[in-house]
């Protein structure tokens, strides 16, 4: 069997929302290759990255195609989900098996075929790096928050569901370490297209897509001192990142902080 790593995906240009042709003549996203869609509300971004998921044939919205390895996609792979290659995480995506964790994972790796046991651990271990509170084993699917469903989710996609292409829409905005999400995501040789209104993260990747109008209106490389802005912005990240976190834990940030107790709240 072909890997599923290996998979090329081809966006061939569709349609602006007025009618205008798309100028791009193709987009090809490699194993590992990550790219940022960009532009302001309603410029088409989602649509984008819908088309991909449902491997559009011109017959979405946008017109767009998708090709899988420079050919129409075959039949059983938009059909069947087990055979796409492409998994798709928002913000939206709830669990609704009222399954354990570890007997969650365990169903998944039974029907990819994995047999060792070790995968189920490395997957909670992996989703533990992207999410701030903790998921252990034996925690229930639905009683997850929205930031460790989706933490969960990428794992599994990364490694039971061995998925060769991860689309992410606007899942920064729901408390996960987002850098390393992606860091992971290429260490493991998967593409990663996804929708982002955060500047470090839009920033971060080998290439983003502006949108505009519902259609592609640039594609931008990162050179020269955007590199600089990006380690800038990490640095900014990590200090608006370490105060929340500390705002979380109930720290003050003054030395003689006004604290106003219980008693004088209900007075
Ligand atoms: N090329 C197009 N032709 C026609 N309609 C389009 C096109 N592109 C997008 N649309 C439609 O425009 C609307 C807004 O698009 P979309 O939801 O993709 O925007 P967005 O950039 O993701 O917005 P937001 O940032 O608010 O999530 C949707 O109804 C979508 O179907």
């Amino acid at each position: 069997m072909e890997s599923l790593q290996n998979y090329i995906i081809t966006i061939l240009p569709g349609r602006s929302r007025d009618g205008q042709e798309e100028f791009f003549d193709r987009i090809d996203i490699q194993p590992g290759d990550s790219v940022s869609i960009v532009g302001s509300t309603g410029s088409g971004k989602s649509a984008f990255i819908n088309d991909i998921e449902v491997l559009a044939q011109g017959d979405t919205v946008t017109r767009r195609t998708i090709r899988i390895n420079g050919a129409e996609p075959p039949e059983e792979m938009v059909r069947n989900p087990a055979k796409k290659p492409i998994v798709m995480i928002t913000q939206n995506n709830r669990c609704i098996a009222d399954l354990k964790v570890v007997d969650f994972l365990a169903v998944h790796m039974k029907a990819r075929g994995i047999a060792d046991q070790s995968v189920l651990l490395e997957t909670i271990e992996l989703a533990n790096e992207f999410t701030g509170e903790k998921i252990l084993p034996q925690y229930r699917m639905t009683a997850l928050s929205g930031g460790q469903t989706r933490s969960l989710f990428i794992a599994d996609a990364i490694r039971i569901g061995d998925a060769p292409i991860l689309l992410l829409d606007e899942v920064e905005n729901a408390g996960i370490a987002k850098e390393r999400v992606i860091s992971r995501i290429k260490e493991h040789r998967r593409a990663v297209i996804l929708v982002t209104h955060d500047p470090l993260l839009a920033l971060s990747t080998d290439r983003r897509i502006v949108m505009q109008n519902g259609a592609v209106r640039e594609v931008i490389y990162p050179a020269g001192s955007e590199q600089a802005l990006v380690r800038n912005l990490s640095d900014i990240d990590q200090y608006v990142s370490d105060i929340r976190e500390k705002l979380r834990n109930g720290e003050r940030f003054s030395d003689s902080p006004v604290i106003v107790s219980k008693a004088k709240v209900t007075a």
